[in-house]
C-alpha cells in the first residue's frame, strides 16, 4: 500500500472535530498527524507534516484559518460555516499565488444533504413558491445554516436562469422574522432545538401540489464518508471549490 495521507484536523476538541480525528483513525489510508484547537499555532501542521487540513471550527475563525494552512503549505478541507462571496474572493486570490494548492468549502458533507440540494434545484424551475426550513441542535452559533444558504442560493440560481420572477407573498404586515431571513430573494427558516441534529426540508408549491425534498443528520457519522472523501481528493483539485457536489459524479 502507499505512504497514508496525512492530516491535521482544527477544531479538534469539538463536536465535528472529534467525530473526524475517529473517523481518520479508522481509515487505513489516512494517519492524523496533528490535533489543533483554539489556543494552537496554526504553523503546527507544517511542523506535523501534514498534506491535508480539516478545518471544523468557529465562523470567526476559519478564514484566517485557510490563509495560514495556504501559507503552511497544506491543502485545505472546511467544513466550518459562515463563508460569503468576499471571503470566498480573498482566498481565490490567495490561492492564485499558491499554484497546485486545493482549498475545498463544503457546508455540508452528508451525501443526502448534497443530494437534496441538487434535486431542489432541479426541481426549482417547476414551482411558483419555494421556501427552506433548516432544524439544528440548539447549540449551533450560526443562523441559517451553511447548508440552507446554499440551498437557496442554488435554488435562486436556478429560478433566474429558467426566467421566474420573485416568489409569490401578499404579506405586507408582519412580526420582526416572522417570514424569516432572505437569501438571494428565497425565505429561509431555522428552527433550533433539543434533540435535533442537523435537518432541512425545502418546499416547493404549485397550484394543488406540494412537493417536500428532506434531509436527516440523525447523528455526526453522517458527515464522515464526505469528509474522508474530500481528504483524499483535495490534492488532486487546485484552486478553490464551493460545495462537495463537485467532487463527486453525479452527472
Ligand atoms: N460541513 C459540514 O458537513 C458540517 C459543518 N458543520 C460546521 O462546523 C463548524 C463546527 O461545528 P461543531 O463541531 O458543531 O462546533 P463546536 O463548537 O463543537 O467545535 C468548534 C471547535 O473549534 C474550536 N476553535 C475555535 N476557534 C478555533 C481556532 N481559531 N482554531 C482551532 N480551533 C478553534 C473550538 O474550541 C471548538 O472545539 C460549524 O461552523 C458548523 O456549522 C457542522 C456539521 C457538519
Ligand atoms: O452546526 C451544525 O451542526 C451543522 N452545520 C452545517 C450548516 O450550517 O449547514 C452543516 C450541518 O447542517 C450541521
Amino acid at each position: 500500500m502507499s505512504q497514508p495521507i496525512s492530516v491535521a484536523v482544527l477544531g479538534a476538541s469539538g463536536r465535528m472535530g472529534a467525530t473526524t480525528v475517529q473517523a481518520l483513525e479508522a481509515a487505513p489510508d489516512l494517519e492524523v498527524v496533528a490535533r489543533l484547537d483554539a489556543r494552537d499555532d496554526v504553523a503546527e501542521v507544517a511542523t506535523a507534516g501534514a498534506q491535508v487540513a480539516v478545518d471544523f471550527t468557529v465562523p470567526g475563525a476559519t478564514e484566517a484559518n485557510v490563509h495560514a494552512l495556504i501559507d503552511a503549505g497544506v491543502h485545505v478541507v472546511v467544513g466550518t460555516t459562515g463563508w460569503d462571496e468576499g471571503s470566498l474572493g480573498r482566498v481565490r486570490e490567495h490561492l492564485a499565488e499558491a499554484p497546485g494548492r486545493g482549498v475545498l468549502v463544503a457546508p455540508n458533507f452528508a451525501l443526502g444533504a448534497v443530494l437534496a440540494m441538487r434535486f431542489a434545484a432541479q426541481a426549482a424551475r417547476w414551482f411558483e413558491s419555494v421556501e427552506v426550513v433548516e432544524l439544528h441542535h440548539p447549540d449551533k452559533a450560526d443562523a441559517p445554516s451553511g447548508t440552507a444558504r446554499h440551498t437557496a442560493a442554488g435554488i435562486a440560481a436556478a429560478r433566474r436562469d429558467a426566467g421566474l420572477g420573485p416568489v409569490p407573498d401578499a404579506t405586507s404586515q408582519q412580526l420582526d422574522g416572522a417570514r424569516g431571513a432572505e437569501v438571494d430573494g428565497i425565505r429561509v427558516h431555522a428552527v433550533r432545538l433539543r434533540g435535533l441534529v442537523a435537518h432541512e426540508e425545502i418546499l416547493l408549491g404549485n397550484a394543488g401540489e406540494q412537493l417536500t425534498i428532506r434531509h436527516d443528520s440523525f447523528d455526526r457519522t453522517s458527515f464522515m464518508p464526505g469528509v474522508l472523501h474530500a481528504v483524499r481528493e483535495v490534492g488532486r483539485r487546485p484552486g478553490l471549490t464551493v460545495g462537495l457536489e463537485h467532487y463527486l459524479d453525479l452527472g
